[in-house]
């Protein structure tokens, strides 16, 4: 899938949760917030952008939580664990946040291509790794 354009989604965790961030709009739904990444970006560093710019928050990206999944035929979605160095959340972007646990995760209205970093996301809520 390298042809396609990244997008990179950040599953941002504080005190055991991960923050969902509802993406509005008739294609909307729960998704890790993050964007396309840009020519000469590192997927942190887009993470790091995306996440100042839509939330004004500061993050540490972590570890890749699985193999990219395919969005439509043009994109790709990586995810991250990150943590929350600074700030909070302050919406813009979004139509809603949520501060979800790790039994909470799957119960939510996922975008499609999200859905399937859920179980690594969920282990590492738990678990640390
Ligand atoms: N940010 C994000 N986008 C996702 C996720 N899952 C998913 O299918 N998408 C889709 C929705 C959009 O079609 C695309 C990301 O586009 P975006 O609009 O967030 O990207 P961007 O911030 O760079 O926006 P733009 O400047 O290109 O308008 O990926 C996800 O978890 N996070």
């Amino acid at each position: 899938m390298s042809e396609r354009q990244v997008v990179v989604g950040v599953a941002l965790i504080r005190d055991g949760l991960v923050l969902a961030a509802l993406r509005p709009g008739p294609d909307g739904g729960w998704e890790f917030p993050g964007g396309k990444v840009e020519p000469g970006e590192t997927d942190a560093q887009a993470a790091i952008r995306e996440l100042r710019e839509e939330l004004s928050v500061e993050i540490e990206p972590g570890a890749s939580l699985g193999p990219a999944q395919p969005i439509g035929d043009r994109y790709q979605l990586r995810v991250y664990a990150a943590a929350l160095i600074r700030g909070e959340p302050v919406l813009s972007e979004h139509s809603a946040i949520r501060w979800v646990g790790a039994a909470e995760l799957a119960l939510l209205d996922w975008l499609p291509a999200d859905r399937p970093f859920l179980p690594a996301l969920r282990q590492v809520v738990e678990n640390g790794t």
